[in-house]
């Protein structure tokens, strides 16, 4: 149940142990933890406790007053780091301040401190340490001291006694430090400095903690670990302290240069190749965009084909060359079971197949029950072996695009950093790395080459080219180019690459992805097909077309003159055909007309006819500068390409299938210089949904999917808009928010392209919009749909009890009838009894006759029932100002006897007849 507030489970004071003769209360429940962290950005939170008193509960701390024991001093300092917690690795790992972490703080305070007080400067790295220290510091300012002073200090240092593992800690500017307060509790991190036996312990379980993360990750350096920490008084040895406290010695650093390939095949996680699983995904992601962006380019309505082959190590060895070996010592391999684990498993298995045996035998319904599960246990044996065999994965993606020529694929295909869509242009592709890291995967992984074959519109033949990339040099290595037939005349591009993957945790997001690029691109048809090595787990899934309106092509526009910097200016001059600074200003920029560009080249003091190529460092720093102060109009959508709310609705109705949807694209707004477009949609229900706020993001008709928590339009849709306006439940209504946003310049965090940053203002203010008008027109239609609910279930309720109540009424009047039937009261009591009213006395005269029976009761209440409805929607329709006029069937005739027409069906909206075959 976690910490609790009680005494009764917790030790003695004297640390005896007591037996809890109560289990632990809900109400005595420990508060939620501060896990106060380490951070600049300090915060801490005032939390009011019982009494009306106050706790402090630190959420961020940087600092604290620390105490340096032996020498009576304290000094407020900052913290620098969290190096052990003898309760949990993970506080060390999360940097959590709690009491009794040991810590770094920073030394200067202290060492600042002992030179005043003893006229000595500690931690200076010179032969003979301390002493020596002194020894030349008293020389030096020996000179500039009264007499006083210097008595004073000599008496002061009479007794003065620095631990050498203190002045070693000087020396690299940290101090280790124990935190004594609580910070979750009074906002403060306060503590002491670690000096003599307690230091030397903590810096041996340090070395300890640090031999054991050495073997841990394979490292054969592993140090002896150190005994009996407490007792021993000696300091640890040389070589255990440098390893945990000193700075390493440079060990003659020798220059040198990373291609890009190396730096990116180096640090594959920030282009989204982070763990075999991943990376399967992010090659189909990047490969299907880039078809979807060859198709776009050329208004072809993309039809896709993606296929994912399962390939077993034996099938990848022979694609290698290389040749199975069966295993000569089977000890030797990570799938070994050992002995002790046979054993373990064959117990487990006996006491499993025992129990049933016995439960089987009570029933006495045979063994039937035992053979199943000896069955299951051999099945999930032969799965662990299957389990252990890697599997490989050969992705192909074809697309009928614009094609590559002949001469550019091995240089867009096997030279990182090398593309066609770097120009300021809405694009999907935007660094020309996603097929090379796919590339590059694949090397590292398999060593095999990519495959290519490519036809451009209108070819008559079609290239072939096998190619992997050299990495140290990041070019191109051709293995294989030839040029074929092309009789079909098609164009388009296909791509092969065989890489390691993990399909069954990333089953699920690939097909997300390819679930979500359908509903924001209705007019593609996606193909996809997983190949098995068993036929059982193949799967074929079509992602059929919608539409086929395209939106329009993206347009390339010129940079806009606030969004460039000293770089690109010079750039631009430097390679513009353009000769006089007016038509170089007009022609390479955006917004900027002819009399504004002269305006400028005067304001900038230069002659319009001056050469760009001519302008000097100074002058294009005054371009630079002038062009950020100067106003301009800003860029325009018209370049842009969102999928249209048509499209949006579209992919929504078709993959999700909801009962409501409502759609809004707002007008183009600008973040630094580049326009960008928002849409949105929110639907209500639908099938394979869950309750809840369900978010759909999108960044230039691309499917995000991962890190979603930093997102800007997760964090809107969470955080910035207010639900229950809309009468929108978030955690029970089946809500889908569908936000898609399209820019010249998406600000994306990390290569990955995997979520949008959360810190521009004008795009967070343009999502809300956006979500915020989609719910307006939901509100209507949620609250009708809410009233009718509840006036079903009103109505439902209702007809439950009228059998119930038909009955008891029946019940009292025929009791009522009975009375009044019933000559023992005589005439004084029939006086006595009320008289009743006209009607009242009718229905007893129908009890009396069998006119009035439970039957007609319960037909009369359903009546009503049903009476209460139409009163509600005539009420309803008079407020809503509708006429209650009579209804008129209509229906759609043919023009002409050419058509023949079935039978009518009629419905509330209209008639509808259906059309028969000719
Ligand atoms: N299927 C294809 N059809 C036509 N051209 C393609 C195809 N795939 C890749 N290309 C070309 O190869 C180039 C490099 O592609 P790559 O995926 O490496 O980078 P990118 O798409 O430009 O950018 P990003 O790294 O953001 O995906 C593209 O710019 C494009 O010109």
């Amino acid at each position: 149940m976690g910490i609790s507030r009680d005494s009764l489970h917790k030790r003695r004071a004297t640390g005896g142990k007591q037996k809890p003769w109560r289990k632990k209360r809900k109400y005595e429940l420990g508060r939620q933890a501060a896990m106060t962290k380490l951070s600049s950005n300090v915060c801490v939170r005032r939390v009011r406790v019982r009494g009306g008193n106050s706790k402090f509960r630190a959420l961020r701390l940087d600092h604290g007053n620390f105490s340096w024991g032996s020498e009576a001093v304290t000094r407020k300092v900052r913290i620098l780091d969290v190096s052990y917690n003898a309760s949990n690795n993970e506080l060390v790992r999360t940097q959590t301040l709690v009491k009794s972490a040991i810590i770094q703080v920073d030394a200067a305070p202290f060492k600042q401190w002992y030179q005043q007080h003893y006229g000595l400067e500690v931690g200076q790295k010179r032969k003979g340490g301390a002493a020596a220290a002194a020894a030349a510091a008293a020389e030096g300012e020996a000179a500039a001291q009264s007499n006083h002073v210097k008595r004073k200090l000599k008496q002061r240092n009479q007794g003065r006694k620095l631990d050498q593992l203190m002045d070693d800690q000087f020396a690299t500017g940290r101090l280790y430090a124990a935190i004594s307060s609580r910070p979750g509790q009074c906002g403060r991190a306060d503590g002491y400095i670690l000096e003599g036996r307690e230091l030397e312990f903590y810096v041996k379980k340090m070395q300890k903690k640090k031999g054991k993360g050495i073997a841990a990750s394979g490292s054969s350096q592993r140090q002896p670990a150190p005994t009996d920490a407490v007792c021993r008084p000696s300091p640890p040895p040389a070589a255990a302290w440098t390893a945990v406290m000193a700075p390493k010695a440079p060990k003659g650093d020798v220059l040198q240069q990373k291609s890009p390939a190396e730096f990116f095949a180096d640090n594959r996680t920030i282009a989204g190749f982070d763990n075999p699983g991943k990376c399967l995904y992010t090659t189909i992601r990047e490969l299907v965009e880039n078809a979807l962006d060859a198709a776009e380019s050329i208004s072809t309505l993309p039809e896709i084909d993606i296929t994912v082959e399962e390939i077993s190590q034996s099938r990848l060895n022979r694609l290698r060359g290389v040749t199975n070996h069966d295993r000569i010592d089977e000890e030797l391999y990570q799938d070994f079971e050992t002995a002790g684990a046979k054993q373990k498993r064959l117990a487990k298995e006996a006491k499993e197949l025992e129990k049933l045996e016995k439960q089987a035998a009570k029933r006495g319904d045979g063994s039937a029950a035992v053979d199943a599960k000896k069955k299951e246990f051999e099945v999930k044996r032969a799965a662990q072996a299957a389990k252990a065999e890697k599997v490989f994965f050969k992705v192909t993606v074809r697309d009928n695009g614009m094609g590559m020529s002949h001469k550019d694929i091995p240089e867009m295909l096997g030279r990182v950093l090398s593309g066609t869509k770097y120009g300021v242009k809405q694009t999907r592709g935007k660094f020309g790395l996603g097929a090379k890291m796919a590339l590059i995967w694949s090397k590292m992984s398999t060593g095999l080459p990519i495959e290519v074959t490519s036809a451009r519109r209108g070819s008559a033949q079609r290239s072939y080219y096998k190619l992997d990339l050299d990495i140290q040099r990041n070019q191109p290595n051709v293995h294989e180019q030839k040029l074929l037939d092309n009789p079909g005349g098609w164009h388009g591009a296909e791509l092969s690459v065989v890489i390691a993957g993990n399909w069954t945790y990333y089953r699920a997001k690939a097909l997300k992805y390819l679930q979500q690029i359908a509903v924001i691109t209705p007019y593609s048809q996606f193909k996809f097909l997983f190949k098995a090595e068993d036929e059982k787990s193949s799967l074929a899934i079509t992602f059929a077309r919608r539409t086929t309106t395209m939106p329009q092509p993206p347009q390339a526009v010129k940079h806009h003159p606030a969004a460039v910097d000293l770089e690109l200016i010079k750039r631009l001059a430097g390679a513009t055909p353009c000769t006089t600074l007016v038509a170089f200003l007009s022609k390479e920029f955006d917004c900027v007309s002819r009399d504004y560009a002269e305006k400028i080249s005067l304001e900038m003091r230069c002659d319009p006819h001056t050469s760009p190529a001519e302008l000097t460092p100074k002058q294009i720093v005054a371009m630079h500068d002038l062009l950020h102060q100067l106003r301009f109009a800003n860029p325009d959508g018209n370049h842009l390409s969102p999928a249209g709310e048509y499209n949006l609705r579209l992919g929504i109705m078709k993959e999700l299938r909801p009962e409501m949807v409502a759609t809004h694209q707002g007008g183009a707004g600008v973040h630094e210089g580049h326009a960008f477009i928002v849409e949105a949609a929110v639907s209500v229900g639908g099938r394979n949904i869950k309750p809840g706020l369900n978010i759909y993001r999108f960044a230039n008709r691309i499917p995000l999917l991962f890190e979603g928590g930093s997102d800007v339009i997760t964090r809107t849709a969470l955080k910035r808009i207010n639900w229950s306006t809309y009468k929108i439940n978030q955690s029970s209504d089946k809500v889908g928010v569908f936000v898609s946003l399209v820019s010249t310049k998406i600000p994306f965090k990390g290569a990955g392209k995997e979520y949008i940053a959360d810190d521009v203002e004008e795009i967070q203010a343009a999502v809300r919009a956006a979500i915020q008008q989609c719910c307006v027109q939901l509100k209507s239609k949620i609250a009708r749909q809410q009233a009718a609910r509840e006036q079903k279930l009103r109505k439902k309720n209702l007809t439950k009890y009228i059998p119930n109540v038909a009955a008891a009424v029946y019940t009292v009047l025929q009791a009522v009838a009975k009375r009044r039937d019933d000559a023992a009261g005589g005439a004084a009591a029939a006086a006595k009894r009320r008289r009743l009213e006209p009607d009242q006395a009718l229905v007893v005269a129908g009890v009396r006759s069998g006119e009035v029976t439970e039957a007609a009761l319960v037909a009369k209440l359903q009546e009503h029932v049903e009476q209460i409805d139409v009163d509600m929607a005539l009420e309803y329709q008079l407020q809503q100002g509708i006429a209650d006029t009579a209804k008129v069937d209509a229906c759609l005739m043919p023009v002409s006897a050419r058509h023949d027409y079935g039978p009518e069906m009629h419905c509330a909206v209209g008639v509808i007849r259906r059309l028969q075959e000719p």
